[in-house]
């Protein structure tokens, strides 16, 4: 009987990153939770490449364009929408959730959703490194785990 699961040392990972510039007092303390995560598990800076998209729309096609290029172990999709201070709130978390989620399964390179969804702008700094965790170091060490636990099915 297999047991498929995979360790968080990524010493021999490559990681791709893209992040939503939306919200970006937020967006881009993920982005140094993520590379923190990735790092002090081993990954090097080196191994370790970012993108820039306007907002949280957008990830999915970057993602995508990033996981085809197969340079890449897994691909981190960072972003924050904070209902409050959007109209279209469900549609931009909808469409950027179902997006990440397919582009992934679309090239089978695992890309890791550490998109936030909030009501409140409180909410989005409280998981972006104060009181409840960083959800950018949460979405490191998942990617290193799918890059790992990939390699298994190689
Ligand atoms: O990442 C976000 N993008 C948002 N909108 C921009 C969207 O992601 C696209 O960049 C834009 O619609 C252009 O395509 C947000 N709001 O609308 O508030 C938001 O809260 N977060």
């Amino acid at each position: 009987e297999t047991v498929y699961e995979a360790n968080l040392i990524g010493s021999d990972l490559k990681i791709a990153i893209v992040t939503g510039r939306f919200n970006d007092f937020i967006t881009s303390r993920l982005l140094d939770g993520a590379v923190d995560g990735l790092v002090r598990h081993g990954v090097s800076k080196e191994n370790i490449d970012t993108a820039w998209v306007p907002g949280a729309f957008e990830l999915p096609l970057v993602a995508k364009k990033m996981a085809e290029t197969k340079k890449y172990d897994a691909v981190i999709a960072l972003g924050t929408v904070i209902r409050g201070a959007t109209t279209h709130y469900d549609y931009v978390c909808s469409e950027a959730a179902k997006g990440i989620a397919q582009a992934g399964m679309s090239t089978g390179v695992p890309v890791i959703f550490g998109v936030l969804t909030t009501e409140t702008i409180e909410q989005a700094i409280e998981r972006a490194g104060t009181k409840a965790g960083n959800k950018g170091y949460e979405a490191a060490v998942s990617a290193v785990e799918m890059g790992n636990l990939m390699k298994a099915f190689d």
